[in-house]
């Protein structure tokens, strides 16, 4: 008999959601982890990057003030300081990913790596556990672009830009897509000269209207970008050749051009598990394609037809289908049609569901309703007007995505992620009571686009004239 009902290989934010459910329903769950409880986004993800964004967006704010007339110094960044918030948000953060917190909830945490000898299992630290079924959930890392020179660039990734003693110079960053924007808007406001190189143009799959303002606020926070740029070297000192003959020079390079999966160390081939080079792949239900034990979670799994999503949320997105899966046997598919992201610059940019290109390419009849944060009395009153709601809706009135640039945005998206997902209909949407003032009005104004069209439509004029004649 089989020592364990689940192994999970992992514990970033997905190996732990799936850990916490098996556990808490009695299974026999070993939990491996071979560096940090937490994996990425505790120590070198989501966490750090918001609080170091956090810091910026508070410098920021004080240069911002007098628009309000409130006349404030130029604040001095003291870069240790800003560091030990970042750490201590790691530090505040880390008891729930503890290991005492996972034994407690009857899990055996093993900190050691784990590789399959056989289709069911593993060996962690000289000693073989076998397995019911296994979740790998090992992650993914930062890829490395094939650039002649590179390897000699001492260059930083996630992994090793928030452990950085000293501040940047000058700080290059190769590629622009979320983490580019992010860390360009950190740095330049906590007083970083910044340049950011990227291959295509800046947000990457985003929806180009509304990267236009983060542009804009990158462009005034005086980061440099240089967009549709092809590097063809590398060399020491932080230096970057284009192809158009360029030479840029900074004091730190960033790389941070997407993800490669963490498979290497696992042995999959004596478990029979096939991967790609972008994950291990799976069914639309996250189980392996060979290996019917094995399941893959977060940024590892490339389900069939759907590919990686590099999110967080996702990874509990995973825990869900997998606890269906692996505990109660029911079938469960991914969909991620309402699947929320969000960059945190200031403006922030939320999405979820799909752009208007997106739509468009799937041969959708689309109509698109905006409504400018410039005509929102909350944006007006706090002097922040840049920015948009933008929905694209079937001409039938269904949601098939929504994209907002602005302050705060990431706090607005929920209410569109859930109208997605549960089909709401745009008139519901516009008929919605929302507290005034607040951005939320944005959207529901955005949504009543068709409906005051309508209202005040010639027909329906005549009809209120001719009503308002006759006597009550
Ligand atoms: C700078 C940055 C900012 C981000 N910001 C956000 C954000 O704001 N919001 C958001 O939703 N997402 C964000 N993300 C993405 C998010 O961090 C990841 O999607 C998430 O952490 C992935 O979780 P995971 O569990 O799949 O993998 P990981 O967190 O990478 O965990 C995998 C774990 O597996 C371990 N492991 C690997 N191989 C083995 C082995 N053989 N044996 C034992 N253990 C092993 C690793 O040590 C690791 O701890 C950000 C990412 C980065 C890089
Ligand atoms: N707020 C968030 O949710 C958040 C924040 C940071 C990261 N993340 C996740 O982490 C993942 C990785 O982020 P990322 O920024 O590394 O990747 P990304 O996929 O978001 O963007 C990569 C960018 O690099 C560019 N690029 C690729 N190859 C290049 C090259 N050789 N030279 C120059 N530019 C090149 C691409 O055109 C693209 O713009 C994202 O997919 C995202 O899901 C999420």
């Amino acid at each position: 008999m089989a020592e364990h009902d689940l192994v999970v290989i992992g514990a970033g934010s997905a190996g732990l959601s799936i850990t916490h459910v098996a556990a808490r329903m009695g299974l026999r769950v070993a939990l491996v982890e071979r560096e940090r409880m937490g994996g990425d986004c505790l120590n070198t993800g989501c966490v750090p990057s918001k609080a170091l964004l956090a810091a910026a967006h508070a410098a920021t704010e004080a240069r911002r003030a007098g628009r309000l007339g409130i006349r404030l110094p130029e604040p001095e960044v003291d870069w240790a300081a800003v560091r030990a918030h970042v750490q201590g948000a790691i530090a505040a953060i880390a008891p729930q990913d503890s290991e005492d917190r996972y034994r407690a909830l009857g899990a055996e945490v093993i900190r050691a790596e784990a590789r399959f000898v056989s289709p069911d299992a593993v060996e962690v630290a000289g000693r073989r556990i076998t397995a019911r079924r296994f979740v790998v959930a090992a992650g993914s890392r930062a890829a490395v672009p094939a650039i002649p020179g590179l390897e000699d660039v001492p260059f930083l990734t996630n992994a090793t830009l928030f452990g950085m003693k000293e501040k940047p110079a000058h700080l290059l960053i190769l590629g622009g897509g979320a983490i580019g924007l992010e860390m360009a808007q950190a740095h330049a406001a906590l007083g970083c000269r910044v340049t950011v190189v990227t291959s295509g143009r800046l947000g990457a799959r985003e929806d180009p209207e509304l990267v236009a303002v983060l542009r804009d606020a990158l462009a005034e926070a005086g980061v440099s970008i240089l967009e549709d740029a092809r590097v063809v070297a590398a060399e020491a000192g932080a230096v970057l050749l284009l192809a158009d003959g360029r030479r840029l020079a900074g004091s730190h390079l960033l790389v941070a051009v997407g993800r490669t999966p963490n498979l290497e160390s696992l042995g999959l081939e004596a478990a029979g598990i096939r991967a790609t080079p972008r994950g291990i792949a799976t069914d639309a239900g996250l189980r392996s394609t060979t290996n019917r034990r094995v399941f893959a979670a977060g940024d590892i799994a490339d389900p069939e037809g759907l590919g990686p999503r590099y999110l967080t949320h996702v990874g509990s997105l995973h825990a869900g289908i997998l606890a269906r899966r692996i505990l109660f046997r029911l079938p469960a598919k991914l969909d991620y049609g309402a699947l929320p992201r969000v960059t945190y610059t200031d403006p922030e940019l939320a999405q979820v569901g799909m752009t208007e290109a997106e739509a468009r390419a799937a041969d959708h009849k689309v109509q698109v309703l905006r409504w400018p944060f410039a005509e929102n009395d909350r944006a007006i009153a706090e002097g922040r007007t840049e920015g948009l709601v933008k929905l694209v809706a079937t001409p039938g009135g269904r949601l098939l995505g929504v994209g907002i640039a602005g302050r705060h945005a990431g706090e607005m998206i929920g209410l569109w992620t859930h109208a997605i997902g549960a089909r709401v209909p745009l008139r519901d949407l516009a008929g919605l009571v929302v507290p005034y003032p607040t951005r939320a009005e944005a959207g529901k104004r955005a949504a009543g686009v068709p409906a005051l069209e309508q209202l005040f439509s010639r027909p329906a004029r005549w009809a209120a004239r001719t009503l308002g004649r006759l006597p009550w």
